[in-house]
């Protein structure tokens, strides 16, 4: 069980409270002329991972301050609770363990006194031959044709991160083996997939941890239906649905063959399942190898944050950091900014990784907490980002700390393209810091020639108060193994998080109540009379548009 500890009651908030009186003051630029040396204090490499923390609003006592936090709350055994199988997920009785999933030491991983890596290599071998099978076209359509089109069937953690890396990894994709991606309940979603789409080459996975989910399953039936349209027999189901699930039971009854069911457990969360057979659609667009890839880079990481110490661990640093402008500044959210358009659906996929994750306020003793818990996680690619909210990071009233991601080679170097973008990225970094005071503005103006009126008027505007933190995390490339290591890397940012914020992290209670209240509305959908049973807003808003209808 982890211990619950009452986050601002230790030792370490105290003094990192009266701390923040002193650093709160201090200026970024003032810091760096201070100390020659600080990038060097504030960075940590690990493989082809680069992480410069310099950029932030700390000192070294700040990091120690932070790291006794984490060591009060019990940052390090939670670590080995988790390794080691314990039940850490209490509400839900249940390990978490996709830290085995990736486990490629093959060392035995304990649940229940039972190694669960026999049974983790076993379907790690089915993907390899299914991906195969389908990659070089040995798996046949009930045509005998072979496959051209996955199309993956989930929503949620059975989605966002097989999308975000199949998208990421693009440039490692089969040519003429199209895999889509369909999640949203909206009949458009699936209606503008299939558009085109040819029912004897196309595969569709069905991904669902529960195989309840009403989404998934609706759209699996309409892609039957789809399927069934053309194909007429249902025995050609099984050569055109597999399933993904811990639920053998729901997958039989959908009727899909359990030989075609690739299975996972229920240690592995949803939002943390891309490395499960969850990932078949990766594995098929991007070869079982480079799957492998990815699992090893996410093992590196593994291995690192369970071996370092607190003060030279990525993902705790990282941590301590949010926590720090999360608890100390009041910052409300967190940009994760990638410079890579291929990392397009990074921070939608860290979106639910952490506020499904950390957007609790009830803590590990069953009690409201007194403090902020998780931050809201948003951001876009750069440079797209910079023309367009940027803005309010640099000149807007809120603090919102920002990692920027970068990779130092492009798998596309046409012409200037890269050096471009890495200009903008290397000196967004440099403003939000340094920003650029009345003086300089004043000069500037005076050098275009405008009168002192002219400047006293205009200058106000145009100055930059910097003094805002950011990350910068500059990878070698956009490989399956640097991208396993990142992901891998935020997520255990948000579980040091979780236990030092003294919450359950990988439960998710609170997506609940709106799926209940939406399944007792969609009788009252059915038929055309006036509904009266809910609260005025809600009545109206059904009635009217079942009026519209
Ligand atoms: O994989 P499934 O069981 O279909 O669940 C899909 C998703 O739905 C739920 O509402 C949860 O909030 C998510 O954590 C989960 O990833």
């Amino acid at each position: 069980m982890l211990k619950s500890v009452a986050f601002d009651k230790t030792n370490a908030f105290k003094k990192l409270k009266s701390h923040h009186k002193t650093i709160s003051p201090k200026h970024l630029r003032d810091l760096f002329a201070e100390d020659a040396d600080r990038q060097r204090k504030f960075s940590i490499r690990m493989g082809d991972i680069f992480l410069d923390y310099s950029k932030n609003r700390i000192t070294t006592r700040t990091r120690t301050y932070l790291v006794q936090l984490a060591e009060e709350c019990g940052v390090a055994e939670a670590i080995e609770q988790m390794f080691q199988g314990e039940a850490i997920n209490a509400t839900e009785g249940r390990s978490v363990l996709h830290t085995a999933l990736r486990n490629r030491s093959n060392t035995p991983v304990m649940v229940d006194g039972q190694d669960v890596m026999p049974e983790v290599n076993e379907v790690l071998e089915k993907m390899k031959n299914f991906s195969n099978n389908v990659r070089q076209g040995t798996w046949k359509g009930y045509t005998g044709k072979s496959i051209t089109d996955i199309v993956n069937i989930g929503i949620g953690g059975s989605d966002l991160g097989p999308v975000m890396v199949t998208e990421a990894l693009k440039s490692y994709a089969k040519k003429g083996l199209n895999v889509h991606y369909v999640s949203n309940v909206d009949g458009t979603h699936i209606a503008e997939t299939l558009k085109g789409l040819n029912p004897e080459r196309t595969l569709f996975m069905i991904a669902s941890k529960t195989f309840t989910t009403q989404e998934t399953m609706t759209n699996a039936h309409s892609a039957r239906e789809w399927f069934l349209q053309s194909a007429m027999d249902p025995e050609h189901v099984k050569k055109h649905f597999v399933a993904i699930s811990t639920n053998a039971t729901e997958v039989a009854k959908f009727g899909i063959d359990t030989e075609n069911m690739f299975g996972f457990w229920d240690w592995v969360g949803g939002r943390y399942s891309l490395w499960s057979a969850i990932g078949l659609s990766i594995a098929c667009s991007i070869g079982f190898q480079n799957f492998e890839l990815l699992l090893s880079g996410a093992h590196e990481m593994d291995n690192h944050f369970r071996n370092t110490k607190l003060e030279r661990n990525m993902p705790v640093i990282l941590a301590l950091l949010g926590v720090w402008y999360n608890n100390f500044f009041d910052a409300q959210s967190q940009a994760i900014l990638p410079y890579d358009q291929y990392l397009h659906r990074f921070a939608a996929y860290f979106q639910q990784g952490d506020m499904e994750s950390n957007g609790k306020y009830v803590d590990r003793s069953g009690n409201e907490v007194s403090y902020q818990t998780g931050p809201i996680i948003w951001g876009e690619p750069g440079t797209n980002g910079q023309h367009a909210f940027y803005q309010l990071i640099h000149q807007g009233t809120k603090l919102i700390p920002c990692d920027f991601i970068a990779p130092a080679n492009s798998h596309n170097p046409i012409g200037e393209h890269h050096k471009m973008l890495l200009s903008n990225y290397f000196a967004q970094t440099e403003a939000l810091m340094n920003g650029k005071t009345l003086e300089e503005v004043s000069a500037e103006l005076k050098a275009a020639g405008k009168t002192d009126a002219e400047i006293a008027a205009l200058a106000p505007f145009k100055v930059f108060k910097g003094n805002k933190p950011t990350n910068s995390i500059l990878v070698k490339k956009i490989t399956p193994k640097v991208l396993g290591s990142l992901i891998a890397m935020y997520e255990h940012k948000i579980f040091v998080q979780g236990i030092i914020w003294n919450i359950y992290s990988f439960d998710q209670w609170g997506v609940e109540l709106g799926k209940q209240l939406a399944n007792k509305i969609y009788p009252e959908l059915q038929n055309d009379w006036p509904v009266t049973e809910h609260d005025s807003s809600t009545n109206g808003l059904i009635n009217q548009y079942k009026r519209w209808r």
